[in-house]
């Protein structure tokens, strides 16, 4: 049995410390506000995320960051993306050496495109970062419907600890060391779950999503192994296999802020009616300006950054979509990557 503190009690936050705690171990969560941990305390419920999921004994709230580093065997990060970095410098003062971090957002930096790994790591040197991802819904996880993960890091040895401490009958981990893959397939996938929603908003049909999503992971894979990444993760759960839950489920903010979108509401409207946090707008940003200084090509990502920050018709997108020149499928560039 562990101490786990899991720092951020959104949904995902949420859905993790009740899974934690039923595989048996002392499980702490902190909420950014509180009254939102007061809240959790009271009702030993996460009304607004989770309504309906009780929080099982084995969970405490605070809102003090200090008791959750200082007993904590293991620290489960899961803020939004845009709040990792203030979130781990106030952490700092508090982490012992070696301290296992586990990031559970996905994301990258705005400004830096940096992954939420490298921004742990940037204001905690002297913890060891694991990042865990794949098609995992809370609203799921939490009811204890069978799911699978991957965790990932450099030291192979440190991922089989947090897949001990994660694994049970419902939610099978496996491992990886391709940490850079796992964290940008977790994060780009929220670009291409957001077109797939303007799709359905659209009223287009399933052919066109699965087009979508094809040729979305083809984008997705063409950066990473550009900025570094191993191709063959983004044919596992982290990438394939998390794009296809989100572009798929209703649970998915990204896929319902893009519904609203393809329905006519501006980026803007989408977001503040989804009410959660939609990490593929921010996300979009950040691969579009990365894929632009790698001279990698994103078409379909970059025409969700002309929808979403310069006001053009979906419609549109899709025409200069369908209206690129002529290619073969299996195009390879010098990387080896499918073009
Ligand atoms: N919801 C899900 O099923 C999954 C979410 N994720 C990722 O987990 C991360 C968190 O998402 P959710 O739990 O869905 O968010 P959410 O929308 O359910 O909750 C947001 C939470 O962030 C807190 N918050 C707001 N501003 C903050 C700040 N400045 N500092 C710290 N906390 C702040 C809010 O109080 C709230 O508790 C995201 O990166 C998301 O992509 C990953 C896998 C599954
Ligand atoms: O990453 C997720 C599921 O694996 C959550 O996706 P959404 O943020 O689109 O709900």
């Amino acid at each position: 049995m562990a101490n786990i503190s899991v720092i951020g009690s959104g949904g995902w936050g949420s859905a993790v410390a009740i899974m934690l705690a039923k595989n048996g171990h002392r499980v702490t969560l902190w909420s950014y506000l509180k009254e939102e941990s007061e809240d959790l305390k009271k009702y030993r419920e996460n009304k607004p995320f989770l309504p309906g999921v009780k929080f099982p004994d084995g969970v405490r709230f605070t809102s003090e960051l200090s008791e959750c580093c200082q007993d904590a065997d293991v620290i489960v990060t899961a803020t939004p993306s845009h709040a990792i970095r203030t979130t781990a410098k106030n952490m700092s003062g508090f982490i012992k050496d070696g301290q296992i971090i586990v990031n559970i957002s996905k994301g990258l930096e705005e400004g830096t495109h940096s992954t939420l790994s490298k921004v742990i790591k940037e204001e905690i040197p002297n913890c060891e970062v694991v990042v865990m991802s794949g098609p995992s819904h809370a609203e799921e996880v939490s009811r204890d419907i069978p799911t699978t993960n991957v965790v990932a890091c450099e030291n192979c040895e440190t991922a089989k600890i947090i897949q001990d401490i994660f694994m049970n009958p419902n939610f099978r981990v496996y491992t990886n060391t391709d940490v850079l893959g796992v964290e940008l397939g977790g994060s780009l996938k929220n670009v291409i779950a957001l077109c797939a929603g303007i799709v359905d908003g659209m009223g287009l049909g399933d052919n066109t999503k699965a087009a979508l999503m094809t040729r979305g992971l083809v984008e997705m894979s063409r950066l990473g192994v550009a900025l570094g990444a191993k191709h063959e993760t983004f044919n596992g759960l982290s990438g394939v296999g998390d794009l296809i839950v989100t572009c798929t489920s209703m649970h998915s903010r990204n896929r319902r802020a893009g519904i609203l979108i393809g329905q006519g509401k501006t980026p803007e409207q989408a977001r503040d009616e989804v009410k959660m946090v939609v990490e593929g707008i921010k996300t979009c940003r950040a691969a579009k300006e990365l894929a632009d200084s790698a001279g990698v090509e994103m078409p379909i990502v970059n025409e969700a950054y002309k929808v979403l920050f310069e006001g053009m018709a979906p419609g549109m997108a899709l025409k200069n979509l369908m209206g690129r020149d002529k290619k073969h499928e299996t195009e390879m560039d010098f990387l080896g990557t499918v073009k």
